[in-house]
């Protein structure tokens, strides 16, 4: 018996064999102990995670899917399991590093991206195969029509690769679009500390109005007067480098 496919839980089920081992073979599997695995479904990835010597969690909400792992994989017992993926707290990793691996469901994607990158402090590393529109946007350089929000923030913290893309006819059923797996690595970028808040304000107010010079677009933000004539402003958001939002952010709060 196998799992009824769900479309509201964006389940679409990866039936080729030798794409899940490269993924999990994405993995550089140093620096922690523990994984969780977003999404597992039928257990396409998590049958190779379960080879590995670390410590697996699952974080799955249906409920068909994890009668399924239960009965199907010894090693998987209901303390395996850790709900759902977007409201983990990380709380009972008791501060040890925990790597991310999964084919995520496609419509929660970014919201996973924004709750590895609120949790960095805890994940060194995440390997996970997103719509192909994502996961190149997430490597997006400055002046490309990809470059947002989600690849300014995910660049701050994480070094990122897109690894290879995947054709919509290895899932069951299968998707409307292409798939990209990508792979982040931990490095939070120098100046982050401490002016974390500021700067996600700053790069989403650039974005939300991408069309419009910073001097528009970040006026929901009270600019600080020294910063009103700074080279900037007269840019727009998406001409903007990682490091120039940062060391902008710095010097907003300098002169706050
Ligand atoms: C694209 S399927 C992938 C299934 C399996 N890993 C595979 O590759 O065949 C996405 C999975 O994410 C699960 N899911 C959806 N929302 C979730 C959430 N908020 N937290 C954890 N898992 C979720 C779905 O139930 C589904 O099993």
């Amino acid at each position: 018996m196998s799992v009824k496919a769900k479309k509201h839980l964006g389940q679409h089920f990866l039936t080729d064999e030798n794409i899940a081992r490269k993924i999990v073979e994405g993995l550089s599997f140093e620096g922690y102990r523990n994984i969780m695995e977003v999404g597992p479904g039928m257990g396409v990835l998590t049958k190779y995670l379960l080879e590995k010597d670390q410590n697996i969690y699952l974080a799955e909400i249906d409920k068909e899917s994890i009668e399924y792992l239960k009965n199907n994989y010894d090693k998987v017992s209901e303390e395996t399991f850790v709900g759902d993926f977007l409201k983990q707290d990380f709380q009972f990793t008791n501060g040890e590093q925990i790597a991310i691996i999964g084919n995520f469901p496609y419509n929660i994607s970014s919201q996973i991206l924004f709750q590895i990158i609120d949790h960095y402090e805890l994940i060194p590393e995440m390997v996970g195969m997103f719509q192909k529109e994502v996961a190149e946007r997430t490597a997006a350089v400055p002046r490309t029509k990809d470059y947002g929000i989600l690849s300014v923030l995910i660049q701050a913290y994480y070094d990122t690769s897109y690894l290879f893309t995947v054709h919509e006819n290895v899932f069951n059923p299968p998707p409307k679009v292409k798939s990209g797996v990508i792979r982040i690595t931990r490095n939070p970028k120098e100046g982050l500390a401490g002016n974390e808040v500021l700067f996600k304000q700053i790069v989403k107010a650039g974005f939300n109005q991408r069309r419009k010079k910073l001097s528009n677009a970040l006026k929901i933000l009270n600019i600080p007067e020294a910063l009103k004539t700074h080279e900037f402003m007269d840019k727009r958001a998406e001409e903007l480098s990682v490091a120039d939002f940062i060391s902008f952010t710095q010097l907003w709060k300098n002169n706050q």
